[in-house]
């Protein structure tokens, strides 16, 4: 990554908007969203169930496409980017590492899987590489013969990390990747993404329900609430800066004092 990279936004959202029809009516889940990710910068979407989390990710995903508004991933249109250059470059986590690998696959295959549909393979040592992989998210060779279901949750959002970030991709979102482990398990996913990013330089989007985690890991965080961004804060100045109801109910939900330190006392949140 170079200065000038960092300057740069990597992607631009504006004024996405999205509904869909439930029970015979339409619900808003994304409302005139708009932002900008820059190379390398870590970004927080922070909201209770329902402000529209999962939906913005999974536009970014292009498993929807927005009603109005436009999405720029390098300065092009991202939507008519063609999906293989997309997704060489932008890659995805979600909370089930079960659901993101075929349950008959071997770990091997699973980490092995992007180089050989780009065609990466070519004069590499398959096992090597599978290896190499591995050892990046600290895990052992062991593993590359088993099945999804004979790995804990912990070792499997790892393998998903590995091969998410596996071909250098410059932008990873993660949807809830982290909720599903309990906490210390949590922590040690939270350090390993960390390293990740620092090793590989990738911008993050990172969605959760969870204001201290997104505090911890976040350079900026914005607040979702009923499809609309509530308030954009940035990490380390939360409490001066938090204003919004939503904000402040996701701070009431917080899961202790030590979470938040001095923004959570300043705020009495108990
Ligand atoms: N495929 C869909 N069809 C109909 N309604 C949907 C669909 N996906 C999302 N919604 C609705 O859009 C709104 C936003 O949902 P979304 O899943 O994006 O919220 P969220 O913040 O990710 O919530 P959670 O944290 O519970 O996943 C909700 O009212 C939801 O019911």
């Amino acid at each position: 990554m170079d200065a000038t990279d960092t300057e740069q936004n990597l992607l631009e959202i504006r004024h996405l908007n999205k509904a869909f029809w439930k029970r015979g009516r339409s619900v808003q889940a994304l409302k005139n969203i708009t932002l900008n990710i820059r190379a390398g910068e870590c970004v927080g979407m922070v909201g209770q169930s329902g402000s529209g989390k999962s939906t913005l990710a999974r536009l970014l995903c292009r498993i929807y496409e927005p009603d109005e508004g436009k999405v720029l991933f390098q300065g092009q249109d991202a939507f008519a980017v063609k999906s293989r250059d997309y997704y060489r470059q932008v890659q995805m986590v979600f909370q089930d590492p079960l659901a993101s690998c075929p349950p008959r696959m071997r770990v091997e295959r699973f980490l092995l899987e992007p180089f050989r549909n780009f065609r990466l393979l070519a004069g590499r040592n398959p096992r090597e590489l599978a290896r190499e992989l591995l050892a990046r998210v600290h895990l052992g060779e062991e593993l590359l013969p088993r099945y999804p279901g004979q790995l804990s949750g912990g070792q499997m959002q790892r393998v998903v990390f590995a091969r998410a970030t596996g071909l250098s991709p410059r932008l990873l979102i993660c949807d809830e990747a982290t909720s599903a482990l309990d906490t210390t398990i949590q922590a040690q996913v939270v350090a390993l993404l960390q390293e990740l990013r620092r090793q590989i330089g990738f911008a993050c989007l990172f969605i959760t329900h969870d204001l201290a985690l997104a505090e911890s890991l976040c350079d900026t965080i914005y607040v979702m609430a009923d499809g609309a961004i509530a308030e954009r804060l940035s990490s380390g100045n939360m409490a001066a800066e938090a204003k919004a109801p939503a904000t402040l109910s996701l701070l009431a939900a917080c899961r202790s004092f030590s979470d938040l330190g001095a923004f959570t006392s300043s705020r009495g949140c108990t």
